[in-house]
């Protein structure tokens, strides 16, 4: 970035919590229903339900679908991922990330995989780890910058078993940038056990790319 772009750009931090008017407010209650709706999809992965209860949950969830229908809009009016003043974006494709301290540079947060992320024996399921990655390196690569970028690869490195139900740590920081590249990388750890790391190429969009 040249310092006049530089000067420009909004504050990283803006890129973290949002900037005040561009990220839609909601109803109130709406990062709490997002909660609860993760918590639910972990109720779910984690229950042996019987038949009755398969049932009724199928009739209730079937209700809720048949109120929301009518209730969507078009992209840029949406609320699900929008909200980036929540952990989590508001959203429950990727686990809740919680971030920590960030800076243009360098993030770094916390993340607990709950029982929907299970792969097996325990473990996170592998296609989850690259989104988590995807979600704070894609993020950071567009902090303090209004030039957006998109993901042109992501490698994962598996390292150890990821476990669930744990609160793990994660860091992303930039390796380098070159022209419209930018080169990022993030590890994910229990402890002293690193579970997997990655590097992600982020290249900036020209404009009118989508
Ligand atoms: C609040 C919101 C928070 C969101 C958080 C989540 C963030 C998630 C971010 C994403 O996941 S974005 C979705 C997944 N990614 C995509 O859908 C991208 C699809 N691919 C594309 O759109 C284009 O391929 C791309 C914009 C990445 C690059 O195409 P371009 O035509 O603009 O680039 P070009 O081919 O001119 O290449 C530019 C440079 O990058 C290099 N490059 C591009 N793709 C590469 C690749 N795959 N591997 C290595 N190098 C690559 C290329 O060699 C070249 O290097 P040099 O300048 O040194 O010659």
């Amino acid at each position: 970035m040249s310092d006049e772009e530089h000067a420009s750009a909004p504050h990283w931090s803006e890129t973290w919590r949002g900037v005040e008017g561009q990220v839609p407010a909601g109803p109130a209650g709406y990062g709490a229903m997002i909660d609860t709706l993760r918590t639910f999809l972990d109720d779910v992965a984690a229950a042996s339900p019987d038949e009755a209860i398969v049932a009724a949950l199928t009739q209730d969830m079937a209700g809720w679908s048949s109120k929301l229908r009518p209730l969507a809009v078009p992209e840029a009016e949406r609320i699900f991922a929008h909200r980036r003043d929540l952990p989590g974006r508001g959203q429950t494709m990727s686990p809740q990330l919680f971030i920590d301290e960030a800076s243009a540079e360098s993030v770094r947060g916390h993340v607990t995989f709950g029982d929907y992320y299970l792969g097996g024996n325990g473990a996170v399921h592998g296609g989850a780890i690259p989104l988590l990655f995807d979600e704070i390196l894609g993020r950071l690569s567009n902090a303090g910058t209004q030039k957006r970028s998109r993901t042109a690869f992501l490698h994962v490195d598996f390292r150890s078993i990821t476990p669930i139900g744990k609160r793990l740590q994660i860091r992303g920081w930039f390796e380098y940038e070159e022209g419209r590249k930018r080169l990022l990388k993030a590890d994910l750890r229990d402890g002293d056990t690193l579970c997997a790391e990655a590097e992600g190429l982020f290249v900036e969009l020209r404009p009118g790319q989508p």
